[in-house]
């Protein structure tokens, strides 16, 4: 089954000549990993955009978890992304007056189907995550997310992204700020817990040194030339 499905996807930003997405096919399997490389302004987070639905894709079709994502409008789209989506940003999103805790629960909050796949207990559920990434301190776990180190509020992200096994998780770069060292150690821990879930991942990255953790890698100029 695949997750992702993207055809004849072209995608131009309103000031842009030349569209920065042009992808004839691509697809991600359920339960695969791939890594997405390419230089800065190649459009690799106008890619996780097109495929989480932030943008409209005119021209081509975006299938996520068998729907077809462009024909959902407004709250459905909402609604539909917090069912079958987890995001780990770039700059991590977590509510800073919120705890780790309460922030990993958020999607819980806004999705049945998130707060149903979490089981009876979605507290501990996400206890259970946010301690098998390495927070296993309650006074960590309740304290708020703006009191947490870089590296901590991460894991949380992750813990977020993870919480209800969504299908698909999208990673945007986000080990840029980090060492050599706790990259790697970062990139296999969200791997890990990817394939405990059964989720696929799209992981975005300029940094192609982390590339052969995963089960393919895909170069987006390449994909955008229709060469994938
Ligand atoms: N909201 C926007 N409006 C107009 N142009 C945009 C917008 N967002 C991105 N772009 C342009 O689209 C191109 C691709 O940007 P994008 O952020 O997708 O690249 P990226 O590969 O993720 O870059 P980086 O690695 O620096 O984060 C760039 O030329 C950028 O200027």
């Amino acid at each position: 089954m695949k997750t992702v499905e993207l055809k004849s996807l072209v995608y131009r930003w309103s000031d842009q000549s030349d569209p920065v997405l042009s992808i004839d096919n691509f697809n991600l399997d359920a339960g695969e990993c791939v890594f997405v490389k390419g230089p800065s302004g190649s459009g690799k987070t106008t890619l996780l955009s097109a495929i989480a639905g932030v943008i409209d894709v005119p021209q081509g079709s975006v299938r996520v978890a068998g729907s077809d994502i462009g024909a959902l409008v407004g709250g459905d789209r909402d609604r539909f992304r917090v069912d079958h989506l987890g995001i780990v940003f770039q700059v991590f999103n977590l509510l800073p007056w919120l705890s780790a805790l309460e922030n990993t629960l958020l999607p819980c909050r806004f999705s049945a189907r998130r707060r149903d796949k979490a089981g009876s207990d979605p507290k501990a559920a996400a206890t259970r995550l946010l301690r098998e990434l390495g927070l296993e301190d309650a006074g960590l776990i309740n304290r708020p997310a703006s009191a947490l180190s870089v590296g901590q509020q991460q894991r949380v992200a992750v813990a977020r992204a993870l919480i209800g096994a969504p299908e698909v998780v999208l990673a945007d770069e986000p080990t840029s700020a980090l060492d050599e060292e706790t990259k790697e150690t970062f990139v296999q821990l969200l791997l890990k817990e990817c394939r405990a879930s059964g989720a696929s991942l799209l992981f975005v990255s300029h940094d192609g040194s982390l590339e052969r953790r995963f089960d393919r890698s895909i170069e987006l100029p390449m994909l955008n030339k229709g060469n994938s």
